[in-house]
């Protein structure tokens, strides 16, 4: 046996946060933990990993018992632990931040061509070299994750836990973790594998334990159990599909909400043109930094003064102040940066946007954080005891209840569990169906299919060097058609694809 959990048990104060889990997992066996948003993954995930300690029950590796004071000391017994909260230094080099915990020396002195050398290895492994000799800080967040994982790898793992980083990634770098994570198997190691993504999970893992309110529900051969079975396991209720309907509508004509003639896309230059139906849902989808979140930030007028034309009315929009007024909202996928304020309680979280929002009251905390099912302790608490998943059904629960006539969505449902992902595009989608419009990006092409097929308007755009490769509607709309206007060298293989490249008007 590689890995055994007994018994595990962990408080924070009154809220129990892991009760009694039990967990079995062989060498070279990729174990996915799955779960709702506070349903303890993360605290196991921390325990092994030596981050936090556990109040009882006993962790087996390898035969023996093992008990990990700090991180340092799981890291010396090459149990490493990555995770959405980055243990990067902005200031220093790729390569240093790789090598940190263990940076060769000669003499008194850093070694540095050792040093290049065990980070140009590990980084060649992951095709990231170009990364090399940058500073953490100049890099995307999905680069920075990319870094997080390099910097496991390079300590030789034989137990790593991979805690929600690939929602932050792009699908080309999943496909990268996707090889390392089989080469890792190779070598007997025990990768523990948290997310939201199922297509991720059934990628990559062999077996999966279920996890519900802090307890393990069971464990399961991955290919024995279909996505709503494990879903109807997670949540405790039997689910027939939780994707959306399915079928794509071809919309005839759209009711013009919002026209945006010139959209700035900064260093691309500008995009020409877009129209915004009422009632309708656009995906935004592309290869990470093609211009997708310039376009929807730059709708919100923080990327400059934008012109639009709304209900036929010329409007500046010069900042967010402005697009607020004029009923637009804008949810980040990332929190930490753009969504919360860390050392404020969850009350005063919601208040940050009543204050800006001067049309009518949004309502009592009490009653967003119910009608949203945050799990949280009592709306006093700060914003960081809730697990991550909860903390963005916050962030989007508190812009959601103001009814935004333009909903401007970077990512929003990064870190949300299966079924309150699901919840929350049935509630973009009556947003959608109100008449208002939602622009949503996605880093994941399902989430964009299906949610576009929730409405009766609806387009997906992918965007390739700040431009617009394709418009895809109806049955245009799938994985396939984005993934290949997303690479436009390769040939679009559907000829409903309707327009590509240079002067596309949306
Ligand atoms: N530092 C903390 N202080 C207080 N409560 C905490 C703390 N960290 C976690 N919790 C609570 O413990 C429970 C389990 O949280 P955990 O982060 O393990 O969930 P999770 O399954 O990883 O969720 P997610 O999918 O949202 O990341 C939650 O109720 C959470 O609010």
């Amino acid at each position: 046996m590689g890995l055994a959990f007994r018994d595990i048990s962990k408080r924070y104060g009154a809220v129990v946060a892991i009760k009694q889990a039990q967990m079995e997992i062989e060498e070279g066996e990729v174990r996915a933990i799955l779960g709702g948003n506070g349903s303890g993954k993360s605290t196991l995930a921390k325990i092994i990993g030596g981050l936090i300690s556990r109040d009882g029950g006993e962790i087996l590796f390898q035969g023996q018992r093992v008990d990990f004071k700090s991180p340092k000391d799981a890291k010396r017994n090459h149990v490493i632990m990555t995770s959405q909260e980055l243990s990067l230094f902005g200031n220093l080099t790729v390569e240093e931040n790789i090598c940190i915990s263990n940076i060769p020396v000669k003499g008194k002195f850093t070694d540095r061509k050792r040093l290049r050398k065990k980070a140009q290895d590990v980084l060649e492994r992951m095709r990231l070299d170009s990364l090399m000799g940058k500073k953490v800080e100049e890099l995307a967040a999905n680069q920075q994750y990319m870094v997080e994982l390099a910097k496991a790898l390079v300590q030789e793992p034989k137990i790593l836990i991979i805690d929600e980083i690939t929602s932050a990634l792009y699908r080309e770098d999943v496909e990268i973790v996707d090889d390392i994570i089989r080469g890792l198997k190779k070598e007997g190691c025990i990768v523990l594998f948290i997310s939201h993504r199922m297509v991720e999970l059934y990628a990559m893992c062999d077996s999966v334990t279920i996890m519900r309110n802090g307890e393990t529900l069971g464990t399961y051969p991955m290919k024995e159990k279909t996505e709503d079975e494990l879903l109807s396991l997670m949540v405790g209720t039997k689910i027939e599909s939780y994707h959306g309907e399915g079928r794509h509508h071809q919309c005839a004509e759209r009711d013009v909400f919002i026209r945006a003639p010139r959209i700035p896309i900064p260093t691309y230059g500008t995009l020409e043109s877009l129209d915004i139906g009422k009632g309708e849902i656009i995906g935004v989808a592309g290869l990470q930094g093609h211009g997708q979140t310039d376009l929807i930030r730059a709708l919100y007028g923080v990327l400059g003064e934008i012109e639009l034309e709304i209900d036929g009315k010329v409007r500046k929009i010069r900042n967010a102040k402005q697009a607020v007024s004029e009923g637009f909202a804008f949810i980040s996928g990332d929190r930490e940066k753009d969504g919360t304020f860390q050392e404020r309680s969850l009350s005063e979280n919601i208040a940050a946007v009543q204050e800006l929002v001067k049309r009518g009251k949004i309502g009592n905390p009490r009653g967003i954080l119910d009608s949203f099912h945050v799990h949280y302790d009592n709306p006093g608490e700060l914003i960081t005891s809730l697990s991550g998943g909860n903390q963005q059904k916050v962030v989007v629960g508190r812009w959601l209840c103001t009814r935004p006539r333009l909903l401007l969505a970077d990512d929003p449902t990064k870190g949300i569990d299966v079924k309150a992902r699901t919840d929350l595009h049935q509630l973009f989608a009556e947003l959608a169906r109100e008449g208002n419009a939602v622009i949503m990006l996605s880093s994941d092409d399902d989430e964009l299919v299906s949610i576009t097929s929730m409405v009766e308007t609806s387009r997906v755009i992918v965007m390739y060097e700040g431009r617009v490769s394709a418009i895809l509607e109806g049955d245009a709309i799938n994985r396939q058609n984005i993934s290949a206007a997303s690479m436009p060298v390769n040939s679009i293989h559907d000829a409903e694809v309707k327009n590509r490249k240079e002067g596309v008007t949306v």
